[in-house]
């Protein structure tokens, strides 16, 4: 049988629902699907009117997202309730009917600060429409979540979204953007001040590494559009994770991140440490060169050790077994390369999702070692607040979960572009490189929005 192709397909789905039949006893989220021949997703997501709008694609390419619209959004603006979340996930996911529900959505760098607005500390949603592509398959999903109103009632808001769908435009290479201004919280001579500290012996003595970073916020005359801006940094790093929220038209973060928080599929965990950074050569023999003085550097290794072994202390309780690969190696980016340590567990029955994100996120690749002297500090210092800036971003599902950790991550508003980019320190650190490290993290992104 051939596959249908969108726009009959979400005509097969609107007839399927107006003639869902209403058993009383349903509950949860009943979900309908179609097989699909699909557009270009990121394309697709830009053409659409509705909100919120969720673009995925994980790092390996084996999963891609557009979704838009919500039947179940769980937003956490004071406080994140860890227990409430987890009971709410499971009585959704733990459902006979339930094909394959997914949440998609964040936790801020620090749930314990107050965060951007809309986005709030950590916020979960499962879509009303979802079009995903996995391996060889490709789908077009509608969500009903029988918990909040009656089918009827879900049928018809379901049918309302589809009726709008727009279909996929091209998309252009966004123009480069006019920026009036730029500044910088913390600036240079602030920065330098912060790395001084933080490597004096008497502060190292009892946080060894903090990552500080840096908000770049450029004023400019028209905001892009996310998705023509996401999709041009997906061609220039397409090894990277690539994803985008846009609960409203104003608001919008997009990533395109290289690091992992962790995948799980089943009780199968992969994670990694992914810390220490240098520039790529312009030859393959000068690119070489700079991985190995990467692989020989003394300061980065040790950068990169403290994540690898804060890892692997968290995860041996949540584990039947932990390990991590040797030796170090080297993950290329477009303008930079990091030093790469990838780590596997095989999870306890009984860990869950909450738990991973729980005592793995922020790792020390982030936030720094111990962990909660590294956040307090970031917290009185650095002078911004960081929202969803290397805060963790994803899905979770019963069999299969994935979070990138969102640095390389843009927040977009009316008039301004925040960009993000941080850089651990510790003893070694000089305030001057560190602070091209964080221009060398910011290169691939702002080529694609201004001229230089
Ligand atoms: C915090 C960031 O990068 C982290 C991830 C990889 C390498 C890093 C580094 O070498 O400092 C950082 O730990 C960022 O890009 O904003
Ligand atoms: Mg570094």
């Amino acid at each position: 049988m051939s596959v249908l192709s969108l726009s009959k397909a979400v005509s097969s789905l609107s007839d399927r629902l107006s003639q869902l039949f209403d058993h009383s006893q349903q509950s949860g989220i009943l979900q309908l699907v179609e097989d699909v021949s699909l557009p270009p997703l990121m394309s697709w997501l830009a053409a659409q009117n509705q909100f919120p709008k969720i673009y995925w694609q994980g790092r390996d390419r084996r999963e891609e997202v557009a979704a838009i619209g919500s039947c179940l959004d769980l937003s956490f603006i004071e406080a994140v309730d860890d227990s409430k979340l987890q009971q709410i996930y499971q009585q959704y996911c733990q459902q006979p009917h339930s094909v394959d529900v997914r949440f998609y959505g964040g936790v801020a760098f620090d749930r314990t600060l107050p965060s951007w607005p809309e986005f709030g500390r950590a916020r979960f949603l499962v879509p009303r429409v979802e079009l995903r592509r996995q391996e060889d398959s490709a789908q077009l999903l509608v969500n009903l979540n029988l918990n909040e109103q009656s089918l009827a009632q879900q049928v018809q808001q379901a049918l309302a979204v589809l009726a709008q769908l727009c279909p996929a435009q091209p998309l252009l290479p966004p123009q480069k953007t006019e920026v009036l201004s730029r500044v910088d919280v913390p600036d240079f001579s602030r920065w330098s001040q912060l790395v001084t500290e933080v490597t004096s012996p008497a502060f190292n003595c009892h946080t060894p590494k903090v990552v500080l970073s840096r908000q770049s916020k450029l004023h400019v005359t028209q905001t892009p559009d996310p998705w023509t801006v996401l999709a041009c940094w997906q061609g220039r790093n397409p090894t990277s994770f690539q994803f985008g929220f846009q609960f409203s038209p104003e608001h919008s973060f997009i990533s395109c991140t290289p690091e992992r928080l962790y995948r799980r599929r089943q009780d199968q965990l992969v994670t990694e440490a992914l810390a220490g950074t240098t520039v790529r050569g312009l030859t393959a023999d000068e690119d070489e060169k700079l991985a190995q003085q990467l692989l020989d550097d003394h300061k980065n290794s040790h950068e990169n050790q403290f994540v690898g072994t804060h890892i692997v202390s968290e995860l041996t309780p949540l584990s039947v077994q932990v390990n991590a690969d040797e030796p170090l190696k080297i993950f290329k980016l477009n303008h930079i390369q990091h030093l790469h340590r990838v780590i596997k567990a095989q999870l306890r029955h009984d860990v869950s999702d909450f738990q991973l994100l729980q005592s793995l996120h922020p790792t020390p690749a982030v936030g720094g070692f111990p962990k909660k002297a590294a956040l307090q500090y970031i917290a009185a210092n650095e002078g911004y607040n960081r929202g969803w800036y290397a805060g963790t971003c994803g899905f979770l599902s019963s069999q299969l979960s994935e979070f990138a950790v969102a640095i390389r991550s843009a927040l977009l508003e009316p008039g301004c572009i925040n960009l993000f980019a941080g850089a651990g320190i510790l003893t070694g650190s000089d305030p001057s490189l560190e602070w091209q490290e964080l221009e060398n993290k910011l290169a691939t992104i702002m080529s694609i929005l201004v001229d230089f």
